[in-house]
């Protein structure tokens, strides 16, 4: 089976979890793209109603008006469900996202989420944090040689580049995609959140209350202990 019909049904098994009346945080990415294609589907054929969502991203919000579901600026009140993809997922269900350069809307969007799903297809499952992927670091743009020194101290940042331009996210910050090699994500996010020009980074710490991950041969669920 490939790759994609993996990452749909890990996201088709996420929206069983959506319910009628339900507020929803929409996720970014290619593993989220097919949850909100899935809950589009579901309020056309009447199989949900009364569903208002969040996007943490300009391409999911788009996407999802477009397939008629209704958007809303992020208030104060609670989502009841959020569902996202991810870049890793550890055992504790400690996550590394952010490859798609969304990462602060979606921290900002999940942690206000009442359960926060994570899909994804098999090979986003690690052994620990930083197995296979940098930790993306969003930074302001202003000083940024001075910030990248700054992050060098923990490993090695690099500028993210998109069509040969610096990456632009969608707060107008640049990403830096910082490889590093620490033992304990909890620390590092701590020292990270502390340098000066770092806006957030992509490690999503004790957020993920269920994970729901795609094999060739069946569809794991597992949740927080
Ligand atoms: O910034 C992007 C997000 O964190 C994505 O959810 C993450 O990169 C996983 O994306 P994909 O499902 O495309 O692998």
């Amino acid at each position: 089976m490939s790759l994609e019909a993996l990452k749909e049904q890990a996201a088709i098994k996420a929206v069983s979890y959506i319910q009628s009346g339900m507020r929803v945080g929409l996720g970014t990415g290619s593993t989220a793209k097919y949850a909100i294609l899935e809950l589009a589907r579901k309020l056309r054929d009447g199989e949900l109603t009364n569903i208002v969502a969040v996007a943490t991203s300009i391409d999911s919000e788009r996407l999802a008006r477009e397939n008629g579901i209704t958007v809303l600026d992020l208030d104060p009140t609670p989502l009841d469900i959020a569902i996202d993809g991810a870049d890793e997922i550890s055992p504790t269900l400690d996550l590394i996202k952010g490859l798609g350069a969304a990462l602060l809307r979606e921290k900002i969007v999940e942690i206000q989420a009442k359960e926060f799903i994570v899909i994804a297809d098999h090979t986003k499952l690690v052994s620990h944090l930083g197995q296979k992927a940098p930790v993306p670091v969003e930074v302001v743009q202003f000083g940024i040689q001075s910030t990248l020194q700054r992050l060098s101290k923990f490993g090695e940042p690099k500028l993210r580049e998109k069509n040969g331009e610096l990456l632009i996210t969608d707060n107008g910050n640049f990403i830096a995609d910082l490889w590093f090699n620490h033992p304990n994500p909890t620390a590092l996010e701590r020292d990270l959140k502390g340098t000066l020009g770092v806006v957030d980074t992509g490690f999503f710490l004790g957020m993920a209350a269920r994970a729901i991950v795609a094999h060739e041969d069946r569809v794991e669920e597992f949740s927080r202990a």
